[in-house]
């Protein structure tokens, strides 16, 4: 590719001190795997490497000019407003500083005895100063800038990053200019459309938005276009009538009734097929169930349960996406598509009755499910279905769960829903969003670094500043020199500063970065969006069916059950909610529907077994639970009341059929 090379060997290298620590070294290479770290100290050496897929950003920054309040008198007080650093022309940039500022955001693996695996995020900070002019050490700054970025992308580094002194622009990526005279970052790609539901669970999407997300956002310099959500519906007219092509994809802060919205109104469009295939879809979980974000976790193998709105948004900031079943369902009176499940009896009682107990949230599920169970009912009804080719039933024993033993999820409870992952919110007076809402300044939205837990041993804790040395007023030349520095070059090396907690102060609360949107070219303000009225017909696009209509018969090859049932409950994720591992062996486009039967006969107990397995799979251990992987089916329920949904909405109570369609869709994922 032009202005591309290929690399084998590091993109970037370069050898620091550490200003605190005479004795020890650090040699840095940037490589196509992400940034090695090799401390040397007192003979041992170290290695450790932060991967380039757990970086999710960086940013040149320059030292913030001191202000009358930095004369504190406090030690600490004047060491932490040392650090502060801001937008290079901000208007508050110390001009007497010629550093450059390179900030990289990550957040790594950690493994700890106790807790298992969590993503914690740690800052690399780069100070230039090798140079005596501003100018050259911002030039050194972006130059690893931008080979991160483009590394970060799997696209090439151009030729320009690695030879001094040219000045070119990315190919195929952000124009990010790191020559002196245009430097400042210009995104020329498109940015996210964010529909916020401020009713999902708890209530507490806002919030949860403006702080961990937002921050994580600002990181990966992602602009965004948020829209909250006004009443039911509104995502789905949103999706159905704006211009999406604008945005790279929809990013949905709620539960899976703003997911099933935005795919259902995806099939409203004429151009669908386009929609579905150029606009991924990306879910924050703030809603009760969050069965798709989780299902996503899971199959990245993240460790969600430990802090599930970060591992989702970073599934959303490194703007890849991989295809996802969804399937066509169709009842007596509408065409939907549907990307977690279609239920009758049961579980779909559980659902839909528990809503009156919405207020305490996912607890609503544990409560009813006990209800029913006690008033167990069972449904009269028959079932057709097409059984994936080449599976044999193994007499009520289904496969067993591949990966019942990566669950992490914990149910103490019966419910097939249950973390809302909103526990540890807090709430900021700042949070309160217009209808149509901007990206903050990065400044607004960092929250102070928390306690973390940093391994002492590893070559970096949770931050790492980095300078390079001027060789001048505060430099240790004994360090320098100790460490390998030359003297005879044209610059001096650079070097570490810290790799203590302290450096904590080099965070991202004093930086401001401004990623504004422009509401007016969201192709309307969005508050356009009426409720649909009772007697709304929207017609539905979409593939069509290859079935016989409902009111034909089924297909003669198919199979049936006619039959008394406790719960026919079908799913193509591996989740139905954060904590009900419902069909462990399902892939996002294995092309299979996942079809649970429970046939009247089921004893209490054997009901009670069932329920307190869905956490971790084990509940298709049950004698009486038999899972068949189908590509469609068709339920008929006998006259009578009871309940239907689909994603967890209610669906009209009567014939339903269903059918896969292969990686209709595309969601996001690192
Ligand atoms: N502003 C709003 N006021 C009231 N209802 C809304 C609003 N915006 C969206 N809705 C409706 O709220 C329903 C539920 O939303 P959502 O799925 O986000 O949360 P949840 O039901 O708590 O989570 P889950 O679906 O995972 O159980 C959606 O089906 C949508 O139609």
């Amino acid at each position: 590719m032009e202005g591309g090379a290929v690399r084998v060997g590091p993109v970037l290298e370069e050898t620091f001190y550490i200003l605190s620590k005479k004795n020890t070294v650090y040699r840095v290479k940037l490589t196509e795997k992400g940034l090695s770290l090799q401390k040397e100290s007192n003979g041992n050496t170290k290695i450790e490497t932060i991967r380039i897929n757990d970086i999710v950003g960086c940013r040149c920054m320059r030292s913030k000019r001191k202000t009358g309040a930095s004369c504190v008198c406090h030690p600490s007080a004047i060491r932490r407003n040392g650090l502060r650093v801001v937008e290079e022309n901000s208007g508050e940039q110390d001009e007497s500083d010629i550093s450059a500022y390179l900030y990289i955001y990550a957040y790594v693996l950690k493994k700890y005895k106790m807790k298992g695996q969590r993503r914690e995020r740690m800052t690399i900070t780069l100070r230039f100063r090798s140079f005596d002019k501003y100018d050259d050490n911002m030039r050194e700054a972006q130059k690893w800038r931008v080979a991160v970025k483009c590394l970060m992308r799997h696209r090439p580094v151009p030729r320009c990053v690695l030879l001094a002194g040219e000045t070119d622009v990315l190919p195929g990526l952000e124009a990010v200019r790191w020559c002196p005279a245009s430097r400042s970052s210009v995104s020329e790609e498109k940015k996210l459309l964010v529909l916020l539901n401020p009713k999902s669970g708890p209530g507490k999407a806002r919030e949860m938005f403006q702080q961990r997300v937002v921050p994580v956002l600002a990181e990966a310099e992602l602009p965004y276009d948020l829209y909250v959500t006004k009443h039911a519906n509104y995502a789905r007219d949103f999706v159905r009538t704006k211009d999406i092509y604008q945005w790279r994809g929809v990013v949905v802060v709620g539960g899976d009734g703003i997911v099933f919205e935005v795919f259902n109104g995806m099939f409203e469009r004429p151009d669908w097929e386009r929609a579905v295939k150029e606009v991924p879809v990306g879910v924050i979980p703030c809603g009760s169930g969050n069965g798709l974000a989780k299902t996503i976790a899971y199959a990245m193998e993240e460790p969600y349960d430990q802090n599930p709105v970060l591992i989702s948004t970073l599934n959303i900031v490194k703007c890849r996406s991989m295809p996802m079943d969804l399937v066509r369902v169709e009842t007596k009176t509408q065409i939907l598509f549907s990307f977690l499940s279609v239920g009758w009896g049961f579980l779909s009682d559980i659902d839909i009755e528990s809503e009156r107990l919405r207020a305490i949230g996912g607890q609503r599920f544990t409560i009813w499910s006990v209800a029913r169970l006690i008033g167990l009912r069972t449904y009269r009804g028959k079932l057709w279905y097409l059984p994936l080719e080449g599976y044999k039933s193994q007499g009520g024993t289904p496969p067993a769960p591949a990966f019942l033993t990566r669950s992490t999820s914990h149910c103490p409870t019966l419910g097939a829903k249950g973390d809302d992952g909103l526990s540890d919110a807090h709430v900021h007076a700042h949070a309160a969003l217009t209808p149509v809402h901007s990206s903050l300044s990065f400044h607004d939205c960092i929250t102070p670094d928390g306690d973390r837990n940093g391994d002492a041993d590893a070559v970096i804790s949770e931050s790492l500043s980095l300078e390079t040395a001027l060789g001048q007023d505060d430099v240790d030349a004994e360090s320098v020199s100790e460490g390998g520095g030359s003297g005879q070059r044209p610059r001096l090396d650079s070097y570490y500063s810290a790799t203590s907690r302290r450096s904590t102060y080099f965070s991202t609360t004093g930086s401001s970065y401004q990623s504004l949107v422009d509401s007016a070219s969201a192709g309307g303000s969005g508050s356009e969006i009426e409720p649909r009225g009772p007697a709304s017909s929207v017609r539905m696009y979409g593939p069509p069916s290859r079935l016989p209509a409902l009111t034909q018969p089924a297909p003669p090859h198919w199979k049936a059950i006619d039959g008394e049932f406790v719960m026919v409950h079908a799913s193509y994720q591996t989740h139905l909610g954060s904590d009900c591992l419902f069909a462990p062996n399902s892939k996002l486009a294995d092309g299979i529907i996942w079809l649970l039967v429970i046939r009247a006969g089921i004893t209490r107990a054997q009901l009670l077994q069932f329920l307190l397995g869905l956490s971790s799979g084990s509940h298709l251990t049950c004698p009486r639970a038999e899972m068949i992987p189908v590509t469609a089916f068709r339920l008929e329920p006998e006259a009578g009341t009871g309940h239907m949904t689909v994603d967890g909405e209610l669906v009209d109570y009567g014939p339903i059929q269903a059918e896969l369609m292969p990686s209709l869709a595309n969601v996001m994922s690192r």
